[in-house]
């Protein structure tokens, strides 16, 4: 079994780390790579997992911890899949709230049947800074983008996206429920197995 008292978490989201930290319980401490370093990485990769990797190896150099780092983002079906990996840049870094305006323009008109979308995350975890056996696990969540934003929890595109088992949007889960539906979750649950924490 391996045991990380102590992980650096490779993102400048304060949302991931609530809900990844809520997710780990208090066998793991997770420290943001803000404490050390506020230059973000540039996020060069074509997939979800090499940008993943990228953000781990780059949090673990930096920090000296063992780092885990998420790349995650939303594939809009009508867009075939955009913005997925550039979902943080979709409106070039303008903000949530410019991305959420942005992708609602760009299903105007679009029906609900053909509103498709999934949530992608990848989590990539990696013991040193040039570790060749990264470990990395994904999570989907599949739903729908809502035609007006919705609800105040959550982060990102949650306002815009519809989570079928709950028949509401992803900003109107309390952060509990999110945190046992979500792609974050489903990828989180495989790390756990694969660290054996229970
Ligand atoms: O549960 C979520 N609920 C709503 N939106 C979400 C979620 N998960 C990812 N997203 C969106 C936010 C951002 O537009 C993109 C992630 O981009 P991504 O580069 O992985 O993260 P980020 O730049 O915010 O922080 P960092 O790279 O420092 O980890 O997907
Ligand atoms: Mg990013």
């Amino acid at each position: 079994m391996m045991t990380f008292p102590q992980l650096v978490l490779a993102s400048h989201n304060a949302g991931k780390l609530k809900e990844l930290q809520a997710m780990l319980g208090d066998s793991v401490q997770l420290r943001s790579i803000g404490e050390f370093s506020n230059v973000e990485p540039e996020e060069t990769g074509l997939s979800f997992v090499e940008n993943a990797i990228l953000k781990a190896r780059n949090a673990a150099r930096i920090s000296g911890l063992p780092a885990l780092a998420d790349d995650s983002g939303l594939a809009v079906d009508f867009l075939g899949g955009a913005p997925g990996i550039y979902s943080a840049r979709y409106a070039d870094g303008k903000g949530d709230a410019a991305n959420n305006a942005k992708l609602l323009d760009a299903l105007k008109e679009v029906p609900q049947e053909q509103r498709g979308a999934q949530f992608v995350c990848v989590l990539a975890l990696v013991r040193h800074a040039d570790d060749p056996l990264p470990i990395l696990c994904e999570g989907l969540w599949h739903g729908r983008i809502l035609t007006a934003a919705s609800g105040e929890q959550g982060f990102g595109y949650d306002p815009l996206f519809w989570v079928p088992e709950r028949d509401c949007s992803s900003a109107e889960l309390s952060p509990a429920e999110k945190n046992q539906l979500s792609h974050r979750a489903r990828a989180m649950a495989i790390l756990r197995q694969r660290l054996a924490l229970k």
